[in-house]
């Protein structure tokens, strides 16, 4: 699951519960989060400048540290307490935790800076986090393959790559809209499911803009691997994550 930092603040611990009750019922949930907003505030707080390119973050030394603290520390740990608030064990890590991603710049990196593409996933290690009864929390910090240079992930990119070098049937994307929406007849309305085709349509002719770019992207890498389906929702919908697993047709389901 990848939890965006738009709707963190919003997830109530419902959310939380549906979790723990799926983890009961034999699901497991690997969570990679977002924190988009809170690495802008304490950027703002700091007086650090940083800007976008493309919906990611231009990131220099300076602006990777507050990427980490914020990520790694402040988000990361506030899940991780979320979580075992119902009960559950969370155990929070970064991609720089036991070379859990490592990452090489991406093609742009003359733009945008330290920002990196997974290249490897540590899979063994979460799927020993899930085998010990804990809910893997990720922050998508990354390192090089020679475990020196740090590089900031975009969470949509992060989520995609776990979850296909996981190998898992399912990926939910937990953000603060309730799917890809579509305005037809001057109605704004959600599409229970969209394929590949359909999206590239729609990025081309501006529907899909901004940070939908990522996760249609992250989406559309993941389902042409393993994963079945990814499924977009909206966090704050009461028991969310119940629903999409039961297939009670919320959201939009991205399919091949
Ligand atoms: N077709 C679309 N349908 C729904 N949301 C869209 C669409 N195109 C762009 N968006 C935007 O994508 C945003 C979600 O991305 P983002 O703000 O990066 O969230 P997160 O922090 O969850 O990753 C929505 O709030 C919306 O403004
Ligand atoms: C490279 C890049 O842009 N990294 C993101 C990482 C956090 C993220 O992606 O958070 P959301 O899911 O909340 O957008 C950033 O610095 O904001």
């Amino acid at each position: 699951m990848k939890c965006g930092g738009s709707t963190l603040a919003a997830l109530p611990i419902s959310f939380f519960e549906d979790m723990r009750q799926l983890q009961d019922e034999g699901i497991v949930t690997v969570i990679v989060h977002g924190g988009g907003p809170a690495i802008s505030e304490t950027l703002g707080k700091l007086g650090i400048e940083s800007g976008f390119v493309n919906g990611l973050r231009v990131t220099n030394e300076a602006v990777l540290d507050v990427v980490e603290m914020v990520l790694s520390g402040q988000i990361n740990k506030e899940i991780v307490r979320r979580i075992q608030l119902t009960g559950a064990m969370a155990l929070g890590l970064s991609g720089v935790d036991g070379h859990l991603i490592e990452a090489k710049p991406v093609a742009n990196s003359h733009e945008v800076g330290l920002v990196g593409d997974v290249t490897k996933v540590n899979a063994e290690l979460i799927q020993g986090i899930v085998s010990m009864g804990y809910i893997p929390v990720i922050a998508p910090v990354g390192l090089g393959a020679d475990g020196g240079q740090r590089y900031n992930i975009n969470a949509d990119t992060a989520a995609g790559a776990v979850a296909s070098h996981l190998g898992v049937e399912q990926m939910v994307v937990v953000t603060d809209v309730p799917g890809i929406m579509k305005t037809v007849d001057g109605e704004k309305r959600v599409l229970p499911v969209v394929s590949v085709a359909e999206i590239e349509e729609m990025i081309a002719s501006g529907d899909i803009y901004g940070g939908m770019i990522p996760k249609v992207r992250a989406a559309i890498a993941c389902i042409q691997g393993r994963v079945q389906e990814v499924v977009i929702v909206n966090g704050s919908e009461p028991n969310v994550l119940s629903k999409v697993l039961k297939g009670t047709g919320i959201g939009t389901r991205i399919v091949r």
